[in-house]
């Protein structure tokens, strides 16, 4: 039985950052990767170092819902191939879009005719953000049932906040799960992972939420597994992209960015980007999470296809066209598109 590793938390909490770190560490070599994306333009593959052929990008939408038969067809896919000799891997991580319901992916492995007897649930690692993480418990049911369905947590960020409120925050999210483990990002991979490999059998965390016994086949529409899916129709939560062909000014972009985030950052849960900047051979990763701007880092080469600026913004109740205005008029760039 292979283990399928699933990397939640919500958006921005530093999923990809640490399938990054688990990626290069020598025990992880063998795994294979689904990575799934909320919005129509998947920019984490991009984001990661090691893309090769056991890389999966799942198409856009909500993993629990939209794409769980893609997660199934995905796994049966690298099942096969892996049969036929044409790749080798002895465990798969999947990353789920920071606004999943991981229990319904849980399920899926389960309860699959096929599935259930190739791959086995190999646990759920939850990435919380300490500076972000108290509001977003509060009030987004994605975030509480992440850390809910966790079998250890890893807390991000701890770097950009007191100690007192890193040990606040553990206790709150122990009332959340006590069954969890919590680590953060300063322990080592070979923690964060132990057990979780092939050959062994992981004991579920005593989880404090468990959600209904009840298990959905792909036409399942029960109300009660769709509580992330509410996130994407009745809330108001959308993703779109702008794209600019023209070269930007670094001073400019970044002014603007945090002057956006600032004054919208409770209604902008993320934003994230490659950009092409004027006097920059190598594109600049850059990406924000609510009211904070992270250090932009510069990415070894530009992803295959055209040369140009593309920053996926996922919303609440903001009109893209507002940022789409205020980007042209503060960076004097005209020529600015979007895609829903
Ligand atoms: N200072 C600091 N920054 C971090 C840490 N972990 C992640 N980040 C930064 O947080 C930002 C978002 O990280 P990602 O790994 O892209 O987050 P994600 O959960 O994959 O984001 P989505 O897929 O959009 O939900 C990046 O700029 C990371 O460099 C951390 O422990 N400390």
């Amino acid at each position: 039985m292979t283990p399928v590793i699933l990397l939640t938390g919500f958006l921005g909490s530093g999923k990809t950052t640490l399938l990054q770190r688990l990626l290069t560490d020598p025990s992880m070599q063998g795994a294979a990767v689904l990575i799934n994306e909320f919005g129509d333009v998947g920019l984490d593959h991009h984001l990661l170092d090691r893309i090769d052929d056991n890389v999966v990008l799942l198409k856009s939408g909500c993993i629990c819902c939209t794409v769980r038969g893609e997660v199934a067809d995905a796994l049966s896919n690298l099942d096969s191939l892996r049969t036929r000799g044409e790749i080798s891997f002895d465990r798969v991580v999947i990353e789920t879009t920071g606004l999943a319901d991981p229990y319904p992916v849980l399920q899926t492995l389960t309860a699959h005719p096929v599935l259930r007897s190739h791959f086995t649930n190999g646990g759920v690692l939850t990435t919380v953000d300490a500076v972000n993480a108290g509001g977003q418990v509060e009030h987004r049911a994605e975030a509480a049932r992440q850390i809910a369905a966790a079998d250890r947590i890893v807390l991000t960020k701890t770097d950009l906040v007191a100690a007192d409120d890193v040990a606040r925050l553990k206790q709150r999210l122990s009332k959340i799960n006590p069954g969890a483990s919590i680590y953060t990002t300063l322990d080592s991979v070979e923690s964060l992972v132990a057990g979780f490999g092939p050959g062994d059998h992981i004991v579920p965390a005593a989880r404090a939420t468990q959600p209904e016994d009840h298990v959905c086949d792909a036409h399942c529409d029960h109300a009660h597994h769709h509580v992330s899916h509410h996130h994407d129709d009745q809330l108001g939560i959308i993703s779109f992209s702008l794209i600019i062909d023209a070269e930007i000014d670094w001073t400019m972009f970044g002014t603007w960015l945090t002057l956006l985030l600032n004054r919208y950052g409770d209604r902008i849960f993320r934003v994230k980007g490659i950009l092409a900047i004027a006097g920059e051979d190598r594109p600049v990763a850059i990406h924000g999470v609510q009211h904070l701007v992270h250090a932009p880092t510069h990415m070894e080469h530009w992803p295959e296809g055209p040369r140009q600026s593309r920053l996926v913004f996922i919303l609440e109740d903001l009109s893209p066209d507002l940022i789409k205005r205020s980007f042209a008029a503060f960076t004097g760039l005209a020529q600015v598109r979007t895609a829903a």
